[in-house]
């Protein structure tokens, strides 16, 4: 009370009585809004409030830092619980959403152990394959491109988890994923279900269709979650289990592979590779669709990766990751790809856990605090012309990438609560933009009068943004898919 009466509060629109700025808040494209308030409020910090709920905003590097990275101990926990009522949905095993704690801590430990930068190579031929799959999938059917990223990325990251080969056509466990995680990106939205307006409202009144959508979804996303670890739990036992972080994972809990394994344990066990597969595949899609709508719409780029990748392959063979460090303008790619149109452009809120003070603001106890990723991409200062797709503006004037620009790593989030995926994933967007490119040109196509079909290149709105759908010409190139 003491500082609350010493400093204002953060700015931002408009506090009505009782239920705050609920009408100001957008539904839609929040991240944009937001920026927006930042420039007309003249603060990188905002405020508003719903329903008693504080919510901050930081819409700047340094203040994302300065909270999220420096004051740590205040900013890591997570408003699943109190704001999102997540957990009524089944989705409270996701230990991205779960308490700052030391039972968070131990899903963050043992996902660690197996996503680490030392431990990732491991996963590569398995990468590899998959990728090489998209490539086959795309020259037999290029119109149904979403599905072959979706397949990839499910693949890869099932195959890493569970050691399952999913089917390309009706396969049960995928269509599960996708139900649970269409559930997910819909109930987390920051502008669709804001929490204090679920929590306070009955069953029967029309706007809380959350929590009678929350009882009938819950048995799925359970579902999503046990089966396959069920499946890789019973071919342990029985000593046939396929090599994958779960068999890991139990091989090194049980000295005995058909002695019990402690409850709690295996819940945790349970909950650290099923989130993993659920913040992996939409994610990653996401990247991997924008990445196929700016080479569309900036085909100078294009051409100068393939350039690139044809100098050092050949145009006889696919990348591999050891070529890597010959191929600094295809990973500016990448990075501009994840900096243009980042997946997630607000992030996973954290939540205060005291009141605290920041740049002359007061921030309650308990606030919501929300990293907007998207204007930190978008500041004009660290990324000038930041809405134009560069990938040089990662390179230094000799082509190599460069240490001392800001290198868009915030589209993994924050401090203690920062991506834990983001070794594995860097690896499959990075096989997947050279190989794309190495075996195609995308262009725009052409209807039947042959005019050109121009992209809206709209995303939608949601934790996770993927472009609207639109369509695209996949041209092969050269001889370079010989060797698949
Ligand atoms: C381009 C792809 C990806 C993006 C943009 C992305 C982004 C993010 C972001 C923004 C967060 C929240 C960070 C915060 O709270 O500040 C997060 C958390 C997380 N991500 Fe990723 N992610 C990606 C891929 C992956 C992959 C492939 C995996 C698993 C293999 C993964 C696993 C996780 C997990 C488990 C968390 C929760 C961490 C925690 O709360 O401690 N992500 N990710």
């Amino acid at each position: 009370r003491q500082r609350q009466r010493s400093y204002p509060l953060p700015p931002g629109p408009r506090r009505l009585p009782l239920v705050g700025s609920i009408l100001d808040v957008p539904k839609e494209n929040a991240h944009l809004v937001l920026q927006r308030w930042s420039r007309a409020y003249g603060s990188d910090v905002l405020y508003f409030e719903i329903l008693g709920t504080h919510y901050v905003v930081l819409n700047s590097c340094k203040a994302t830092v300065d909270l999220f990275e420096r004051r740590s101990n205040v900013y890591s926990d997570k408003i699943m619980e109190a704001q999102t009522d997540l957990s009524r949905t089944g989705w409270g095993r996701n230990w991205g959403m779960m308490k700052y704690g030391n039972y968070w801590r131990e899903h963050r430990k043992m996902f660690h152990q197996h996503f680490r930068e030392r431990a990732v190579p491991a996963y590569r031929p398995r990468s590899t394959r998959a990728v090489r799959q998209m490539l086959r999938s795309l020259c037999e059917t290029p119109e149904r491109f979403k599905e072959h990223i979706s397949f990839l990325t499910a693949c890869n990251v099932l195959g890493t988890m569970y050691g399952i080969d999913v089917k390309p056509e009706g396969d049960p466990i995928l269509g599960l994923i996708e139900d649970a995680l269409r559930i997910f990106s819909a109930v987390a939205n920051p502008g669709v279900y804001l929490g204090a307006l679920v929590r306070f409202l009955p069953a029967w009144f029309p706007s809380a269709k959350f929590k009678r959508d929350a009882a009938a979804w819950s048995p799925m996303v359970e579902e999503m979650y046990l089966r396959p670890y069920r499946e890789v739990k019973a071919a342990f036992e029985a000593g046939t289990a396929p090599p994958c972080v779960t068999t890991e994972i139990l091989a090194e809990l049980c000295k005995d592979r058909t002695a019990p394994i402690d409850p709690i344990l295996e819940e945790v066990v349970i909950n650290t590779v099923g989130t993993g597969y659920g913040a992996a595949v939409d994610t990653t899609s996401a990247a991997l669709e924008s990445f196929i709508l700016a080479m569309m719409l900036f085909p100078e780029a294009q051409r100068l990766a393939q350039e690139e990748l044809d100098h050092v392959l050949g145009n006889d063979r696919l990348p591999e990751f050891d070529d890597r460090d010959s191929l600094p303008y295809v990973t500016a790619i990448m990075k501009e790809v994840l900096r243009w149109r980042p997946p997630g452009p607000l992030g996973v809120p954290h939540k205060s856990t005291r009141a605290d003070e920041y740049a002359g603001y007061y921030i309650p106890a308990g606030s919501v605090i929300i990293g907007n990723i998207w204007a930190i991409l978008h500041d004009e200062e660290r990324y000038p012309d930041a809405e134009s797709f560069k990938p040089a503006r990662f390179l230094d004037s000799n082509g190599q990438l460069c240490e001392d620009v800001p290198d868009a790593m915030e589209v993994f989030g924050f401090g203690r609560r920062l991506c834990p995926g983001r070794y594995f994933v860097l690896d499959t967007i990075w096989l997947s933009i050279a190989s794309v490119l190495t075996s195609f040109n995308i262009e725009r196509p052409v209807d039947e009068s042959g005019n050109v079909i121009e992209p809206t290149a709209e995303y939608t709105s949601g934790l996770i943004s993927h472009p609207l759908p639109f369509k695209v010409a996949f041209k092969r190139r050269g001889c370079a898919l010989l060797d698949m």
